[in-house]
């Protein structure tokens, strides 16, 4: 077992780039997302506001039809399909740099039949955050896993689920050995992140109490959807968003005694603005 190593600051230079003069919206990559039940429509629109916000190029939010209208009344950018579309899904899904499954899903049959849809579209040269729902969902059902770049996001209770390991034993080398068994980036969130790569495990040192309030992992989800598909490194990117989604909360609590997921994500841009390559 190798030490881990603690993220500073310089992951944020390392990672965010100068945009360059000869762009397009096609430069930056497309993201697709997909999650948002009846119940849950705020999981999805959370996930994917928090990928507009940290610059993915083109955004499409495969969700339950009766959130198209409360996304693009806060989010016209980003374009929608139903997820039981399964043709679309397929479409949209092959389309993507990163596709974003789980949150709001749900577990419920239909959730389960979009999950086996995204498994089934998904390439082996696509990354693939599995987040929420559809950790839960994998875990319940034993669920085989599909040929690609797979990031997962789990809360501790998530990751007891998936990996086997109850709560109060997640320590690295268990937590290392799992991750290598699924071939996968693993972001282990609780107040101290743990991020297991193949190149290495490391830990978020930014956070706080202020941040315990539904929707911060699904704002979360969407930042690293956002910047695995505009970064080309893609470790640096998972870690660049988990540092930044944290520090900026940090800077927030300085002086309010919560903070919403979604002001973390609108203070995204100017953020890494702030914190980008200076080449
Ligand atoms: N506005 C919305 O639409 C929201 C939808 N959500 C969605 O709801 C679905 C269910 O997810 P939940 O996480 O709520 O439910 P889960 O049942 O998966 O997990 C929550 C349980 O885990 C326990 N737990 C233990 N350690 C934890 C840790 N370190 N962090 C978080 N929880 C820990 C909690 O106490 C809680 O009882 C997901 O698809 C999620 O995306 C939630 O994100 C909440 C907000
Ligand atoms: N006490 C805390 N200190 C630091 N970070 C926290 C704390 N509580 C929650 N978080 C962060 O908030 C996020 C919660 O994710 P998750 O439980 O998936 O939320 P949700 O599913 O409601 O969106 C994670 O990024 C976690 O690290
Ligand atoms: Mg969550």
């Amino acid at each position: 077992m190798v030490a881990m190593k603690t993220l500073t600051e310089k992951i944020l230079t390392d990672t965010i780039r100068l945009r360059p003069a000869n762009s397009h919206k096609g430069t930056f990559g497309r993201v697709c997302l997909v999650g948002g039940n009846y119940q849950f429509g705020g999981a999805i629109i959370m996930a994917t506001e928090a990928s507009v916000y940290s610059g993915a190029g083109l955004n499409t939010t495969l969700t339950d039809v009766v959130n198209f209208g409360p996304l693009h009344a806060r989010l016209p950018e980003a374009m929608v399909t139903e997820f039981t579309n399964q043709k679309a899904l397929t479409q949209l899904v092959s389309a993507a740099d990163t596709v974003v499954v789980g949150p709001g899903l749900g577990v419920e049959s239909d959730s389960l039949t979009v999950l086996k849809g995204v498994f089934d579209a998904i390439r082996p040269s696509q990354t693939l955050l599995i987040d929420g729902s559809a950790i839960t969902m994998i875990a319940e059902n034993d669920l085989p896993l599909p040929t690609a770049h797979l990031i997962f996001t789990p809360h501790q209770m998530e990751w007891q689920r998936l990996s086997g390991i109850p709560i109060n034993n997640q320590e690295n080398e268990a937590n290392e050995k799992v991750r290598e068994e699924l071939d996968a980036i693993v972001v282990l969130k609780s107040h101290r992140t743990r991020i297991y790569t193949s190149e290495g495990s490391f830990m978020n040192p930014t956070g706080t109490p202020a941040q315990a309030t539904g929707g911060m992992g699904d704002t979360l989800a969407g930042m690293i959807g956002g910047f695995t598909a505009q970064f080309t490194h893609r470790e640096n990117a998972v870690l660049a968003a988990v540092y930044a989604h944290s520090d900026i909360a940090d800077n927030l609590a300085d002086h309010q005694y919560v903070v919403l997921p979604t002001q973390i994500m609108h203070q995204l841009p100017t953020y890494m603005h702030d914190h980008q390559s200076k080449r």
